[in-house]
């Protein structure tokens, strides 16, 4: 497919900061985000429930204003970007579920750009052809969100942002959509998703880029990621023995008790075993490697307490 192809990265932030609130009553929803996405790259913001993912794409999109810092997309501002619909959204909004056929809104969306994506595409590529004469209001959950994906699409997009698409679908649908995500960036496109779905984001992201807290706390593929929580997990039956002083052993940086098992996270796992073996206590004796879950848990703070968690 033609494109209209640029120099430079897709998207560039530069010491964006973006403060809510007043007085001593605010909160640094981003704080401080230094972040280039190249063009053809699918990156992941993954973070928990307030990380500040929403907050980063608002800016990203214009429809925020960083209070100091800046963002560029696709070499312009934001919204200069946006009207040209070189960037397609799916935003977690809760507009009603126009009462057209999903072929009616989307030639009407496509009309409403310069050089749309022929409506046959985008209904192809987002995997709604099959329901293209049906009204959007009798679909499902699963196809709605792929009918808002052919809405991002309808103007051409180079780039797609999409904060978090598959929260309220499940495991089938979510397979499907991420099927035609990957489909429009295997065009060369660049796309820029929030999720807190660890899995979703090692499986369909080239890239990861984790936020706590408003900041950026690691960035890198999946497997880059467990690498800087460098570790792996021992674990063994308690069979009753003691549990204090398993924090002292070499190596050992957390422990858990689960049940008559002890989880045991180390830096050294060698140095940890001999002197588990040294005391008598290898029992039904596991050695894994750290998983991206443990990188995630170690790298972001726990929700507040005026946050959901749901991860
Ligand atoms: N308009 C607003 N006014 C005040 N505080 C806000 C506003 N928008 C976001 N916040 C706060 O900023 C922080 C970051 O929120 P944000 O929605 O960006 O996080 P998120 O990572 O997208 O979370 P979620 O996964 O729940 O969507 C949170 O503490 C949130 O309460």
């Amino acid at each position: 497919m033609e494109k209209t192809t640029g120099n430079g990265p897709a998207v560039v932030f530069t010491g964006a900061v973006k403060v809510f609130g007043r007085a001593e009553r605010t909160v640094r929803a981003v704080d401080g985000i230094d972040l280039t996405v190249e063009r053809g790259e699918t990156v992941a913001l993954l973070g928990r429930n307030g990380a500040g993912k929403s907050t980063a794409i608002s800016l990203l999109l214009g429809l925020n204003e960083p209070d100091s810092g800046g963002v560029q997309l696709l070499g312009s501002a934001p919204e200069q970007a946006v009207r040209a619909g070189r960037v397609g959204a799916m935003l977690q909004d809760g507009r009603p579920i126009p009462r057209v056929t999903v072929r009616e809104l989307i030639a009407f969306v496509a009309s409403t750009y310069p050089s749309p994506m022929p409506v046959r595409e985008s209904l192809a590529l987002a995997g709604v052809s099959a329901c293209a004469d049906r009204r959007i209001d009798k679909l499902s959950g699963g196809q709605i969100q792929r009918v808002r994906f052919a809405v991002a699409l309808a103007g051409n997009p180079e780039l797609v942002v999409l904060d978090e698409p598959t929260a309220a679908l499940d495991v089938e649908a979510r397979r499907a959509f991420w099927g035609s995500m990957r489909a429009y960036a295997r065009r060369g496109n660049t796309v820029l998703f929030s999720t807190h779905y660890l899995e979703e984001a090692d499986e369909n992201a080239d890239r990861i880029v984790v936020i706590d807290r408003g900041r950026i706390v690691a960035d890198g593929s999946g497997d880059r990621i467990k690498e800087s929580v460098a570790g792996n997990h021992v674990s063994f039956d308690l069979a009753g023995g003691p549990t204090q002083g398993l924090e002292l052993l070499p190596g050992v940086n957390a422990v858990e008790i689960r049940g008559d098992r002890a989880l045991l996270r180390t830096d050294d796992s060698d140095a940890t075993v001999i002197e588990l073996a040294r005391l008598g206590r290898v029992r039904n004796l596991r050695v894994s490697p750290a998983t991206l879950e443990d990188a995630f848990l170690s790298l972001t703070s726990p929700a507040t307490d005026s946050e959901s968690e749901t991860v």
